[in-house]
């Protein structure tokens, strides 16, 4: 099987590079209908509330965080299985979230997905020979002579033995089912693949092997890839990049050795307390364990301010009162957290006031200017403020040890970091 050449991909769509997906500001609401004849609108479950990121192309986004956080939300919006409420998406460039399911068709084949469940997301009546080769015919792949043949292929490149092609889902085990999920998946040759949770429905001695076959195929067809997952162990291996989500909105995003190295948010620090760390225990040493009280709230009502409060041992008045801005913190680290800082060096006082123009209690400060900073962007500024010195850095000087502007004590206040 083969793609074409990324420029080719490039000069067929009218792309000039840049991210395959980018991502602003999206929102999914679901609206809350009341029974009766008039079915009236009374509110909405806000599954995804402001969300930006972007995907390079051929490199792998993780986007992490307990159930119901709005990670499928997320995937199915682009996919365009839902329409979204608010924002943008774009790929290759191209606004795809007000595409009408006419005008999304061709860019269909591009951006396929892989469920989580291998048992539901596999027609049973139908042969994997049918569902496999029906994309395909439907996108007229292929002609129709030359289906077989390409299904056979599609099976080898997934581990399967190309002969079981007549047979039925319920005669393959979980983790081969996943594999005839990704064959159908790679059969429309896609540029981005968007994977929700497709190995946490398998045993754990097969989860490897199944993240290890995506990321063959990542590297043999430059693929891009969205890797859903409700724990920061399984997107370790295969994201350079990851973004936390909690309650519809990204409360961190970072590179893969600063988010797991000195993550800053309280809640990335209690989701990865609980990832067993191999180097750490090959010391004899064990990594505290932080027990989030509670669950997830709803996303009908969420909390005030930061949604995260509730459960957070950091939480001040600020914290109910202000929501805090996804901050960048570093050449590629961005969290949005008034106390951001690394576990058991967070900052007493909230470093976000002077990029929102309040006070330590959350009220306006009179002819304080907030951030002209848009916080909703998608991907790094080239320059961001260093929430440890409180000094202005730039991917020019980093590096060379050099820093930017100097701030007094003064300058830094109640810790409020300069923008
Ligand atoms: N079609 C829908 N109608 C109404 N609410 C929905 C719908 N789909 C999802 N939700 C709600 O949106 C919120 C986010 O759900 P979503 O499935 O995106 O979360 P998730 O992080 O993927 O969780 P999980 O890992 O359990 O799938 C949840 O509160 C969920 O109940």
């Amino acid at each position: 099987m083969t793609r074409p050449a990324v420029d080719d991909a490039n000069a067929s769509s009218g792309s000039t590079g840049g991210p395959i997906l980018e991502v602003t500001n999206l929102q999914k609401y679901f609206p809350i209908k009341s029974s009766g004849v008039f079915r009236r609108s009374i509110g909405a479950v806000q599954a995804v509330d402001g969300v930006s990121f972007q995907v390079e192309r051929g490199s792998a986004l993780g986007l992490v965080g307990e159930s119901g956080c709005g990670k499928s939300t997320t995937g199915r919006l682009i996919t365009r299985l839902y329409d979204p409420t608010g924002g943008s998406m774009k790929f290759e460039g191209r606004e795809i979230g007000n595409l009408s399911n006419r005008q999304m068709l061709p860019l269909r084949s591009e951006i396929q997905m892989i469920f989580q469940d291998p048992y539901s997301s596999l027609n049973p009546r139908h042969t994997v020979g049918t569902i496999v080769g029906t994309p395909l015919r439907v996108h007229k792949m292929v002609p129709e002579n030359k289906v077989l043949d390409r299904v056979r292929e599609l099976l080898e490149v997934v581990g399967l033995n190309p002969e079981h092609y007549n047979r039925y889902p319920n005669e393959f085990s979980g983790g081969q089912r996943q594999r005839i999920g990704i064959a159908r998946a790679l059969a429309l040759q896609p540029k981005l693949l968007v994977a929700d949770e497709p190995v946490s429905a398998l045993d754990v001695s097969i989860q490897a092997q199944v993240v290890n076959l995506l990321q063959d195929v990542q590297k043999q067809f430059d693929i891009a890839f969205l890797f859903i997952a409700h724990d920061l162990a399984v997107v370790r291996h295969f994201c350079p990049e990851i973004a936390v989500m909690y309650l519809g909105k990204i409360v961190e995003i970072a590179d893969r050795e600063t988010l797991y190295n000195t993550p800053h948010h309280p809640y990335t620090q209690a989701l990865l307390s609980a990832v067993p760390d191999v180097k750490q225990a090959a010391v004899g040493g064990r990594r505290e364990r932080i027990r989030l009280a509670g669950d997830v709230p709803s996303p009908i009502n969420p909390p005030s301010g930061c949604r995260f409060r509730t459960r957070c041992w950091m939480a001040q008045d600020i914290c109910s009162k202000v929501e805090p801005p996804l901050l960048q913190i570093g050449k590629n680290h961005k969290v949005a957290c008034h106390f951001a800082g690394e576990f058991g060096a967070m900052p007493t006082s909230p470093i976000t006031l002077s990029a929102l123009g309040v006070d330590g209690q959350g009220n306006k400060i009179a002819g304080a200017d907030a951030s002209v900073e848009d916080f909703t962007r998608a991907g790094y500024a080239d320059t961001w403020t260093d929430v440890a010195t409180h000094q202005e850095r730039s991917n020019a000087l980093v590096g060379t040890g050099g820093l930017g502007t100097g701030m007094s004590d003064e300058q830094r206040g109640e810790g409020g970091t300069r923008r």
